[in-house]
């Protein structure tokens, strides 16, 4: 009976679900099909779909609206695709893998039970984009596929090595370890996959390599990764702090939102039962960012535009960015393998990328515009001009397959108990 993995990642804009078969051997499982649900944040949602030499893309969708709305129409999808019979019988699926934005203090994946749910619901509060919407489809799957065992992979756990004094806020100590209140860190699935990848690409060993990983997507971060861990990182105890998003403010100075609305502390309409977030926390989360500079959530649609809202928009951006990429040279002591561009912002965006590289070209950075404007086909690719002191690099990154991956490195501990 071949032993199917579902490597699911919800992202703020975007469900992306991956269909690997496990196999005995060592290397990769093997990838029968990839979906994604893009664009939830700028409607109509669409789909892209890839199986062998079957492919979908831009097929828009009427009604698709959430995290689970678009797994549904991607379990749909799969389980009538006549040419993926791995998938006709449900029970094949052995493993399902969610991407779960913040883990507070596990340190690595986890089963998830009674126990591991409530405790992520918990969690809820501090990425209001994120956790809950992955729970409603690890509940969908607990209905839809009952045999499948659901295992949590955290983006915060990749930074669970970040030193204290960068992990610490300067607040009253008391009531930061009461209510666990540092610096956490996010995208830490795909940073994992960013390090793997760079340092075969480099044939470094992992231990060994420093690099500055910028995963740009509809919530975009910066970190500082030293001897292949997590040594600083731009989100905070949200995934709200560092770098502006699609509908996200990025750092601001924390007093300007009671001076934007008195209600910043009152609950705001979209709290449940379950999550609790304030009317600033909403305003800074879901109405902020490109969305309110310039009424897009689409950074390719602004990198294109001349209007001066999107110019200011991507202006915004490259300064932000910079603002990571200087302080985490110096971190490095300047001993910097690459510059890695990440994420769906970082691995399409040729303006951004090119922007970006051009304000840090002081420090030895220098883009070839042929590589940048067309790079190639590979995981890794070098985008640096012949010369420059330093590299830098696009990664396409792949947070369902370090998923799998990881399943089936650590499948021992995942063994069901029935
Ligand atoms: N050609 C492009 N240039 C710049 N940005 C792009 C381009 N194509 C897509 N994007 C942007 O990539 C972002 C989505 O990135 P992705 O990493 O897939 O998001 P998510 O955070 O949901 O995982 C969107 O803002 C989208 O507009
Ligand atoms: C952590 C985070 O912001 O994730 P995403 O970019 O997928 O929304
Ligand atoms: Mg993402």
């Amino acid at each position: 009976m071949p032993e199917i993995i579902l490597s699911i990642n919800a992202g703020s804009s975007s469900v992306k679900i991956s269909v690997y078969q496990a196999h005995d051997k060592s290397g990769d499982p093997t990838q029968l099909a990839e979906a994604s649900v893009e664009g939830l944040t700028a409607p109509p949602a669409t789909l892209k779909y890839e199986r062998g030499d079957e492919k979908i893309k831009g097929k828009e969708l009427e009604g698709i609206e959430s995290q689970e709305d678009a797994f549904r129409y991607i379990l749909d999808h799969l389980t009538q695709d006549k040419g993926l019979p791995e998938l006709n019988h449900k029970d094949d699926i052995k493993f399902t893998c969610h991407r779960v934005v913040h883990g507070g203090n596990y340190p690595n994946s986890q089963v998830i039970d009674e126990d591991t749910y409530h405790h992520i619901e918990e969690l809820s509060d501090l990425a209001p984009l994120h956790n809950a919407g992955a729970l409603t489809i690890v509940r969908a799957v607990s209905s839809l596929l009952p045999h499948a065992t659901n295992i949590a992979y955290f983006d915060s756990s990749f930074h669970s090595t970040l030193p204290t004094h960068i992990s610490t806020y300067p607040i009253d100590p008391k009531v930061a370890a009461h209510n666990q209140l540092r610096k956490y860190g996010f995208h830490g699935i795909s940073y994992a996959f960013i390090v793997s990848a760079v340092s075969t690409y480099l044939q470094k060993p992992a231990s060994t390599l420093n690099i500055i990983a910028l995963h740009l997507g509809s919530g975009a971060s910066a970190t500082c990764i030293k001897n292949g861990t997590s040594y600083d990182t731009s989100m905070g105890l949200t995934p709200l702090a560092g770098l502006p998003g699609a509908t996200r403010s990025g750092s601001i100075d924390p007093s300007l939102m009671f001076h934007f609305t008195h209600d910043a502390g009152k609950p705001s309409r979209s709290s449940t039962q379950k999550m609790h977030i304030t009317t600033a926390e909403e305003i800074l989360n879901k109405k902020s960012g490109w969305q309110a500079l310039t009424g897009t959530t689409d950074f390719g649609a602004i990198s294109s535009s001349d209007a001066p809202e999107c110019q200011l928009a991507f202006d915004i951006f490259a300064d932000r960015i910079v603002n990571f990429v200087a302080p985490y040279f110096v971190k490095l002591d300047g001993k910097v393998d690459a510059l890695v561009f990440a994420g769906g912002i970082g691995e399409r965006g040729a303006r951004l990328r090119a922007e970006v590289v051009r304000q840090v070209r002081c420090l030895g950075f220098e883009i070839d515009e042929g590589r940048n404007e067309k790079p190639g086909d590979g995981v890794v690719t070098s985008i640096g001009a012949e010369g420059a002191r330093y590299k830098t690099l696009i990664c396409k990154t792949d947070e369902q397959l370090e998923m799998a991956r990881s399943v089936l490195e650590e499948r021992g501990r995942f063994a069901k108990k029935d």
